[in-house]
């Protein structure tokens, strides 16, 4: 069958899985089992998932540095088993090792890189790249003497040597300071702007909820949530509200037991609730009926750790 290559997602899993096999009296483990992604293209797509829980492995096997058990996986339509090169040149990875050869210069990665995935010196962007990475002043320097922030930079820039429709980022901001980061996350957004397919794995949440338009979690192996980020965080079914009161209390009153309640401050009142089984009202109400006046009050909407904590913690 023909692939249409221009019309296919810039990823898409297929019942992926993946064992390891270790040797001696260790149970193998299975790492994915029965993974299924579609990222469309264009898309700014978060992977997130504990400590272990695949997302390192999936990424690697994207990339073509782990083999996998079974499934299948296409990038921008060319399967990574029947057609590995067009696959391969489709992506750049940022990979989470900070693994570089101290005895090369950026200019010397990035122009060997280049040579490697066949770009002609005429269309070659090392300056251009090296630019935007904050690293045109490190450019002739030994990557040995490069901070792990301006290392990290460096994969990126070399992963974007080949100008590939998807960039893979594993774990990109790990020790990269927040100015810079946020000069990296410029970058990519940018790079998202013309057309540049993102996919990233972070450990910050509030990173991800910033810039991914959709966002996966994995957990032991398993797609457990696959949204827009909206309605991801849409469907928490929690709300925050928490309140000054005139005056200082000892303890949560015994008539808000009903409630999940916290104290602080001797006047900070913090209740946790569910819009769908209580309103706003009923809240105020208990309070206020029982003698308390409230002198200031804010609500918080769910945020990316609670649907995080909601997905991951039940098993
Ligand atoms: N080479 C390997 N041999 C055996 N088990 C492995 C190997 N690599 C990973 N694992 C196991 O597979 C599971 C998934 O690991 P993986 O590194 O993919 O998780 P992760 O989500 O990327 O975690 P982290 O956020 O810590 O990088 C873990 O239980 C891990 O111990």
């Amino acid at each position: 069958m023909q692939e249409s290559h221009s019309l296919s997602a810039a990823l898409e899993v297929r019942d992926l899985t993946k064992i390891y096999r270790i040797k001696g009296s260790t149970p193998d483990k299975e790492a994915l089992k029965g993974i299924n992604l579609d990222v469309p293209r264009g898309s700014f797509f978060g992977l997130l998932g504990p400590n272990g829980a695949g997302k390192s492995t999936l990424i690697n096997i994207i990339a073509g540095l782990v083999n996998k058990t079974s499934g299948t996986v296409s990038i921008c339509g060319y399967d990574t088993d029947a057609s590995m090169r067009a696959a391969r040149s489709a992506i750049g990875v940022v990979p989470q090792e900070l693994n570089l050869d101290a005895f090369f210069t950026p200019r010397e990665v990035m122009e060997f890189q280049a040579g490697l995935y066949g770009v002609p010196k005429s269309r070659r962007r090392t300056d251009e790249i090296l630019t935007a990475m904050g690293l045109d002043d490190k450019a002739d320097v030994y990557a040995r003497t490069l901070s792990g922030g301006m290392r990290r930079r460096l994969l990126v820039a070399k992963a974007m040597v080949h100008n590939p429709q998807v960039l893979i980022l594993d774990e990109p901001t790990a020790g990269v300071d927040i100015e810079l980061r946020q000069q990296l996350w410029e970058y990519i957004k940018d790079l998202n702007d013309t057309g540049t397919t993102v996919i990233l794995t972070t450990h910050y949440l509030e990173e991800a909820e910033e810039l991914c338009d959709t966002i996966a979690i994995i957990n032991h192996g398993e797609v457990v949530a696959c949204e827009p980020t909206e309605t991801l965080l849409g469907k928490l079914d929690k709300k925050n509200v928490s309140m000054v009161l005139s005056h200082d209390i000892e303890e949560v009153p015994a008539y808000l037991a009903n409630f999940d309640a916290h104290l602080s401050h001797g006047r900070r009142l913090s209740i946790s609730y569910r819009p769908s089984e209580t309103e706003m009202s009923e809240i105020l109400k208990a309070v206020t009926d029982g003698g308390l006046t409230i002198v200031d009050m804010t609500t918080a909407e769910p945020d990316l750790e609670d649907a995080f904590l909601q997905m991951t913690s039940s098993k």
